[in-house]
Protein backbone atom coordinates (compact mmCIF):
# COMPACT_ATOMS: atom_id res chain seq x y z
CA UNK A 1 0.00 0.00 0.00
CA UNK A 2 1.13 3.63 -0.80
CA UNK A 3 2.74 5.54 2.49
CA UNK A 4 0.47 8.60 2.27
CA UNK A 5 3.27 11.79 1.96
CA UNK A 6 1.53 15.06 3.74
CA UNK A 7 1.71 17.34 1.64
CA UNK A 8 -0.26 19.91 2.31
CA UNK A 9 -0.41 23.58 0.70
CA UNK A 10 2.76 24.87 -0.17
CA UNK A 11 3.83 27.88 1.99
CA UNK A 12 4.96 31.03 0.38
CA UNK A 13 6.61 32.68 3.05
CA UNK A 14 10.10 31.14 5.23
CA UNK A 15 9.14 28.86 7.90
CA UNK A 16 10.64 26.42 10.26
CA UNK A 17 9.81 22.47 10.19
CA UNK A 18 11.67 21.36 13.71
CA UNK A 19 9.99 17.51 13.09
CA UNK A 20 10.70 16.69 9.91
CA UNK A 21 13.81 15.13 10.77
CA UNK A 22 12.57 13.53 13.64
CA UNK A 23 9.56 12.19 11.29
CA UNK A 24 12.13 11.20 8.51
CA UNK A 25 14.42 9.40 10.98
CA UNK A 26 11.37 7.44 12.20
CA UNK A 27 10.45 6.54 8.98
CA UNK A 28 13.81 5.27 7.70
CA UNK A 29 13.67 2.23 10.47
CA UNK A 30 10.31 1.41 8.76
CA UNK A 31 11.47 1.40 5.11
CA UNK A 32 13.61 -1.58 3.48
CA UNK A 33 16.94 -0.49 2.51
CA UNK A 34 19.40 -1.98 0.43
CA UNK A 35 23.26 -1.18 -0.16
CA UNK A 36 24.28 1.28 -2.74
CA UNK A 37 26.88 0.79 -5.07
CA UNK A 38 29.41 3.01 -2.98
CA UNK A 39 28.35 0.63 0.64
CA UNK A 40 26.11 3.68 1.91
CA UNK A 41 22.01 2.46 2.17
CA UNK A 42 19.31 3.42 -0.09
CA UNK A 43 15.50 3.73 1.73
CA UNK A 44 12.71 2.28 -0.38
CA UNK A 45 9.56 4.83 0.01
CA UNK A 46 6.27 4.52 -2.48
CA UNK A 47 8.49 2.04 -4.55
CA UNK A 48 11.10 4.29 -5.00
CA UNK A 49 15.07 4.08 -3.99
CA UNK A 50 16.74 7.11 -2.47
CA UNK A 51 19.48 7.90 -0.44
CA UNK A 52 18.45 9.61 2.76
CA UNK A 53 19.05 13.38 2.13
CA UNK A 54 16.83 13.16 -0.88
CA UNK A 55 14.21 11.12 0.73
CA UNK A 56 14.23 14.30 3.27
CA UNK A 57 14.19 16.62 0.69
CA UNK A 58 11.43 14.92 -1.27
CA UNK A 59 8.96 15.08 1.24
CA UNK A 60 9.93 18.79 2.38
CA UNK A 61 9.79 19.82 -1.01
CA UNK A 62 6.33 18.34 -1.76
CA UNK A 63 4.89 19.99 1.63
CA UNK A 64 6.66 23.50 0.95
CA UNK A 65 7.89 23.89 -2.38
CA UNK A 66 6.13 26.94 -4.00
CA UNK A 67 6.02 26.70 -7.88
CA UNK A 68 5.84 29.71 -10.04
CA UNK A 69 4.71 29.73 -13.16
CA UNK A 70 7.84 30.77 -14.53
CA UNK A 71 9.89 28.18 -13.13
CA UNK A 72 11.78 25.59 -15.18
CA UNK A 73 12.71 22.16 -13.62
CA UNK A 74 15.36 20.47 -14.99
CA UNK A 75 14.33 16.45 -14.21
CA UNK A 76 16.94 13.39 -14.70
CA UNK A 77 17.18 10.26 -14.23
CA UNK A 78 20.84 9.99 -12.30
CA UNK A 79 23.77 10.07 -14.53
CA UNK A 80 22.02 10.67 -17.77
CA UNK A 81 23.27 14.29 -18.59
CA UNK A 82 21.83 16.64 -15.37
CA UNK A 83 24.95 18.44 -15.22
CA UNK A 84 24.65 19.24 -19.28
CA UNK A 85 21.56 19.35 -19.29
CA UNK A 86 21.02 22.25 -16.05
CA UNK A 87 24.19 24.18 -17.87
CA UNK A 88 22.69 24.54 -21.39
CA UNK A 89 19.29 25.41 -19.82
CA UNK A 90 20.78 28.06 -17.84
CA UNK A 91 23.24 29.34 -21.30
CA UNK A 92 19.94 29.79 -23.13
CA UNK A 93 17.42 31.45 -20.54
CA UNK A 94 19.71 33.80 -19.17
CA UNK A 95 21.72 34.52 -22.37
CA UNK A 96 21.02 37.99 -22.46
CA UNK A 97 22.49 38.54 -18.89
CA UNK A 98 25.62 39.03 -19.97
CA UNK A 99 28.18 37.69 -22.72
CA UNK A 100 29.25 34.62 -23.20
CA UNK A 101 32.98 35.57 -21.97
CA UNK A 102 31.57 36.05 -18.80
CA UNK A 103 29.31 33.35 -18.16
CA UNK A 104 28.72 31.87 -14.73
CA UNK A 105 29.14 28.96 -16.19
CA UNK A 106 32.86 29.42 -16.61
CA UNK A 107 33.40 29.95 -13.04
CA UNK A 108 30.78 28.09 -11.38
CA UNK A 109 29.52 24.60 -11.09
CA UNK A 110 25.91 23.74 -13.48
CA UNK A 111 24.66 22.48 -9.62
CA UNK A 112 25.39 25.59 -8.02
CA UNK A 113 23.51 28.27 -10.24
CA UNK A 114 20.70 25.48 -11.11
CA UNK A 115 20.22 23.80 -7.58
CA UNK A 116 18.30 20.54 -6.47
CA UNK A 117 15.63 21.97 -4.90
CA UNK A 118 15.31 18.36 -2.87
CA UNK A 119 18.95 18.99 -1.50
CA UNK A 120 18.37 22.95 -0.87
CA UNK A 121 15.48 22.50 1.29
CA UNK A 122 17.18 19.48 3.17
CA UNK A 123 20.51 21.88 3.93
CA UNK A 124 18.01 24.51 5.04
CA UNK A 125 16.26 22.25 7.77
CA UNK A 126 15.70 25.29 9.99
CA UNK A 127 14.65 27.75 7.43
CA UNK A 128 12.85 26.96 4.38
CA UNK A 129 14.76 28.62 1.45
CA UNK A 130 13.85 31.82 -0.41
CA UNK A 131 15.91 31.13 -3.55
CA UNK A 132 16.30 35.13 -3.81
CA UNK A 133 19.67 34.73 -4.78
CA UNK A 134 18.28 32.95 -8.50
CA UNK A 135 17.58 34.73 -11.03
CA UNK A 136 13.57 34.62 -12.89
CA UNK A 137 12.63 32.41 -14.68
CA UNK A 138 14.24 30.21 -11.59
CA UNK A 139 15.73 27.25 -12.68
CA UNK A 140 15.85 24.28 -10.23
CA UNK A 141 17.18 20.12 -10.87
CA UNK A 142 15.68 17.23 -9.36
CA UNK A 143 16.02 13.57 -9.59
CA UNK A 144 12.19 13.00 -8.14
CA UNK A 145 10.09 10.83 -9.84
CA UNK A 146 7.15 12.32 -11.90
CA UNK A 147 4.25 10.90 -9.90
CA UNK A 148 6.31 12.20 -6.72
CA UNK A 149 6.71 15.36 -7.83
CA UNK A 150 5.47 18.50 -5.95
CA UNK A 151 1.62 19.27 -6.56
CA UNK A 152 2.71 22.76 -7.37
CA UNK A 153 4.86 21.82 -10.10
CA UNK A 154 2.29 19.44 -11.60
CA UNK A 155 -0.72 22.49 -11.34
CA UNK A 156 1.01 25.07 -12.14
CA UNK A 157 2.33 26.45 -15.66
CA UNK A 158 6.21 25.60 -14.60
CA UNK A 159 8.13 23.86 -17.56
CA UNK A 160 9.37 20.62 -16.91
CA UNK A 161 12.89 19.08 -19.27
CA UNK A 162 13.62 15.86 -18.88
CA UNK A 163 16.49 13.72 -19.65
CA UNK A 164 17.45 10.24 -19.34
CA UNK A 165 20.06 8.02 -20.80
CA UNK A 166 20.57 4.32 -22.06
CA UNK A 167 20.48 2.22 -19.14
CA UNK A 168 23.54 0.44 -19.88
CA UNK A 169 26.19 3.96 -20.36
CA UNK A 170 23.76 5.38 -17.21
CA UNK A 171 25.13 1.83 -14.92
CA UNK A 172 28.71 2.55 -16.14
CA UNK A 173 28.48 5.96 -15.23
CA UNK A 174 26.56 5.89 -11.89
CA UNK A 175 29.23 2.76 -10.93
CA UNK A 176 32.16 5.41 -11.56
CA UNK A 177 31.02 8.20 -9.56
CA UNK A 178 30.32 5.97 -6.96
CA UNK A 179 33.58 4.08 -6.63
CA UNK A 180 35.23 7.33 -6.84
CA UNK A 181 33.38 8.93 -4.02
CA UNK A 182 33.66 5.61 -1.85
CA UNK A 183 37.42 5.48 -2.56
CA UNK A 184 38.06 9.10 -1.40
CA UNK A 185 35.89 8.05 1.87
CA UNK A 186 37.14 4.72 2.25
CA UNK A 187 33.74 2.80 2.51
CA UNK A 188 33.27 -0.68 1.11
CA UNK A 189 31.83 -0.98 -2.17
CA UNK A 190 30.28 -3.03 -4.35
CA UNK A 191 31.42 -5.09 -7.15
CA UNK A 192 30.41 -4.19 -10.68
CA UNK A 193 28.66 -7.54 -10.65
CA UNK A 194 26.72 -7.27 -7.38
CA UNK A 195 25.97 -3.51 -8.62
CA UNK A 196 24.93 -4.91 -11.62
CA UNK A 197 22.34 -7.19 -10.36
CA UNK A 198 20.79 -4.45 -7.89
CA UNK A 199 20.46 -2.63 -11.30
CA UNK A 200 18.87 -5.70 -12.87
CA UNK A 201 15.99 -5.65 -9.87
CA UNK A 202 15.56 -2.05 -9.84
CA UNK A 203 17.63 -1.23 -6.52
CA UNK A 204 19.44 2.09 -7.73
CA UNK A 205 18.99 5.69 -6.54
CA UNK A 206 15.78 7.07 -8.06
CA UNK A 207 15.17 3.58 -9.26
CA UNK A 208 13.46 1.67 -10.39
CA UNK A 209 15.01 2.85 -14.13
CA UNK A 210 11.85 1.83 -16.00
CA UNK A 211 9.69 3.16 -13.48
CA UNK A 212 11.16 6.99 -13.80
CA UNK A 213 11.51 7.11 -17.53
CA UNK A 214 8.66 5.83 -18.30
CA UNK A 215 6.72 8.36 -15.90
CA UNK A 216 8.16 10.65 -17.89
CA UNK A 217 7.94 9.34 -20.94
CA UNK A 218 4.10 8.94 -20.81
CA UNK A 219 3.63 12.54 -19.22
CA UNK A 220 5.17 14.22 -21.99
CA UNK A 221 3.44 12.59 -24.06
CA UNK A 222 0.22 13.72 -22.70
CA UNK A 223 1.12 17.18 -21.91
CA UNK A 224 3.96 17.90 -24.66
CA UNK A 225 3.80 21.58 -23.54
CA UNK A 226 4.63 21.11 -19.98
CA UNK A 227 7.27 18.68 -20.76
CA UNK A 228 10.17 17.76 -22.84
CA UNK A 229 11.72 14.28 -23.09
CA UNK A 230 15.20 14.34 -24.03
CA UNK A 231 17.79 11.53 -24.31
CA UNK A 232 21.34 11.82 -24.14
CA UNK A 233 22.33 9.79 -27.19
CA UNK A 234 19.99 12.47 -29.22
CA UNK A 235 21.71 15.72 -27.76
CA UNK A 236 25.26 14.11 -28.16
CA UNK A 237 24.61 13.33 -31.25
CA UNK A 238 22.85 16.99 -32.86
CA UNK A 239 23.69 19.31 -29.93
CA UNK A 240 22.77 22.31 -32.36
CA UNK A 241 19.39 21.22 -32.98
CA UNK A 242 18.07 20.12 -29.71
CA UNK A 243 19.60 23.48 -28.36
CA UNK A 244 17.14 25.62 -30.83
CA UNK A 245 14.24 23.22 -29.70
CA UNK A 246 14.85 23.83 -25.95
CA UNK A 247 14.85 27.05 -26.70
CA UNK A 248 11.81 27.01 -28.44
CA UNK A 249 10.61 25.07 -25.66
CA UNK A 250 11.26 27.40 -22.73
CA UNK A 251 9.74 30.37 -24.74
CA UNK A 252 12.69 32.16 -25.36
CA UNK A 253 13.21 30.74 -29.37
CA UNK A 254 16.45 32.67 -31.31
CA UNK A 255 14.79 35.62 -33.01
CA UNK A 256 16.64 36.01 -36.03
CA UNK A 257 18.80 33.57 -38.33
CA UNK A 258 22.14 35.16 -37.58
CA UNK A 259 21.33 35.52 -33.61
CA UNK A 260 20.21 31.80 -34.10
CA UNK A 261 23.82 30.34 -36.01
CA UNK A 262 26.01 32.72 -33.75
CA UNK A 263 24.53 32.14 -30.19
CA UNK A 264 23.64 28.70 -30.51
CA UNK A 265 27.41 27.93 -31.37
CA UNK A 266 28.44 29.73 -28.47
CA UNK A 267 26.32 27.75 -26.21
CA UNK A 268 27.17 24.63 -27.59
CA UNK A 269 30.91 25.31 -27.04
CA UNK A 270 30.28 26.93 -23.82
CA UNK A 271 28.62 23.40 -22.68
CA UNK A 272 30.82 20.97 -24.50
CA UNK A 273 31.96 18.15 -22.24
CA UNK A 274 35.18 19.13 -23.39
CA UNK A 275 35.13 22.72 -22.84
CA UNK A 276 33.37 22.36 -19.17
CA UNK A 277 35.75 19.38 -17.96
CA UNK A 278 38.41 22.05 -18.46
CA UNK A 279 37.11 25.10 -16.67
CA UNK A 280 39.35 25.82 -13.43
CA UNK A 281 36.11 25.66 -11.61
CA UNK A 282 35.88 22.26 -12.77
CA UNK A 283 39.36 20.94 -11.56
CA UNK A 284 39.39 21.69 -7.93
CA UNK A 285 38.85 19.32 -5.55
CA UNK A 286 36.34 21.35 -3.64
CA UNK A 287 33.04 19.49 -2.58
CA UNK A 288 29.82 21.00 -4.57
CA UNK A 289 27.61 21.85 -1.41
CA UNK A 290 25.72 19.27 -0.28
CA UNK A 291 26.16 16.63 -2.46
CA UNK A 292 30.00 15.79 -1.40
CA UNK A 293 31.46 15.17 -4.48
CA UNK A 294 34.03 16.95 -6.36
CA UNK A 295 33.18 19.24 -9.46
CA UNK A 296 35.68 17.25 -11.46
CA UNK A 297 34.07 14.14 -10.64
CA UNK A 298 30.98 15.03 -12.85
CA UNK A 299 32.91 15.06 -16.12
CA UNK A 300 34.42 11.63 -16.40
CA UNK A 301 34.00 10.63 -20.58
CA UNK A 302 31.11 12.29 -21.99
CA UNK A 303 30.43 9.72 -24.39
CA UNK A 304 27.83 7.12 -25.74
CA UNK A 305 29.05 3.32 -25.77
CA UNK A 306 31.34 2.95 -22.80
CA UNK A 307 29.28 0.28 -21.51
CA UNK A 308 30.90 -1.74 -24.54
CA UNK A 309 34.20 -1.66 -22.18
CA UNK A 310 32.78 -3.05 -19.14
CA UNK A 311 30.05 -5.09 -19.47
CA UNK A 312 30.26 -8.69 -20.12
CA UNK A 313 28.33 -9.65 -23.52
CA UNK A 314 26.05 -11.73 -21.03
CA UNK A 315 25.60 -8.80 -18.46
CA UNK A 316 24.37 -6.32 -21.96
CA UNK A 317 22.16 -8.67 -23.15
CA UNK A 318 20.32 -9.57 -20.04
CA UNK A 319 19.93 -5.45 -19.60
CA UNK A 320 19.09 -5.30 -23.30
CA UNK A 321 16.50 -7.99 -22.72
CA UNK A 322 14.98 -6.30 -19.75
CA UNK A 323 14.92 -3.18 -21.42
CA UNK A 324 12.92 -4.21 -24.35
CA UNK A 325 10.55 -6.08 -21.39
CA UNK A 326 9.42 -3.06 -19.67
CA UNK A 327 9.66 -0.66 -22.82
CA UNK A 328 7.40 -2.61 -24.48
CA UNK A 329 3.88 -0.94 -26.13
CA UNK A 330 5.37 2.40 -24.87
CA UNK A 331 6.88 3.50 -27.76
CA UNK A 332 10.14 4.15 -26.09
CA UNK A 333 13.39 3.12 -26.91
CA UNK A 334 17.30 3.53 -26.81
CA UNK A 335 19.15 2.65 -29.57
CA UNK A 336 22.22 0.26 -28.65
CA UNK A 337 25.10 -1.17 -30.94
N1 LIG B 1 28.86 18.78 -20.93
C1 LIG B 1 28.70 17.49 -21.00
N2 LIG B 1 28.51 16.86 -22.18
C2 LIG B 1 28.35 15.52 -22.26
N3 LIG B 1 28.39 14.70 -21.18
C3 LIG B 1 28.56 15.27 -19.98
C4 LIG B 1 28.72 16.67 -19.82
N4 LIG B 1 28.88 16.94 -18.51
C5 LIG B 1 28.82 15.77 -17.86
N5 LIG B 1 28.64 14.76 -18.73
C6 LIG B 1 28.56 13.33 -18.45
O1 LIG B 1 27.32 13.04 -17.80
C7 LIG B 1 27.51 12.01 -16.82
C8 LIG B 1 27.17 12.52 -15.45
O2 LIG B 1 25.78 12.52 -15.37
P1 LIG B 1 24.95 13.60 -14.56
O3 LIG B 1 25.46 14.95 -14.89
O4 LIG B 1 23.54 13.30 -14.81
O5 LIG B 1 25.32 13.26 -13.05
S1 LIG B 1 24.43 13.70 -11.78
O6 LIG B 1 23.18 12.92 -11.82
O7 LIG B 1 24.22 15.13 -11.85
O8 LIG B 1 25.25 13.33 -10.61
C9 LIG B 1 28.97 11.60 -16.93
O9 LIG B 1 29.01 10.55 -17.89
P2 LIG B 1 30.18 9.47 -17.97
O10 LIG B 1 31.37 10.22 -18.50
O11 LIG B 1 29.70 8.42 -18.92
O12 LIG B 1 30.40 8.94 -16.59
C10 LIG B 1 29.60 12.88 -17.44
O13 LIG B 1 30.85 12.70 -18.03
Amino acid sequence: MEKAINSSQPKASHGVENNLSDEVEELLLTLPREKNFDGTYLYQFNGVWYRHKFLYGMISTRRHFPARDSDIIVSTFPKSGTTWLKALTYAIVHRSRCAFEHSPLLTTNPHELVPFFEISYYLNKNDIPSFEHLYTPRIFGTHIPYSTLPDSIVNSNCRIVYICRNPLDQFISHWYFLLKQAHDKESETLSLEESFEKVCNGVLEAGPFWEHVLGYWKASLDNSHKILFLKYEDLKEDTHSYVKKLAEFLGCPFSNVEEKERVIEEIVKLCSFENMKDLEVNKPSRNIPGIKAKNSDFFRKGEVGDWTNHLTPSMSERLKILMEEKFSGSGLAFKLS
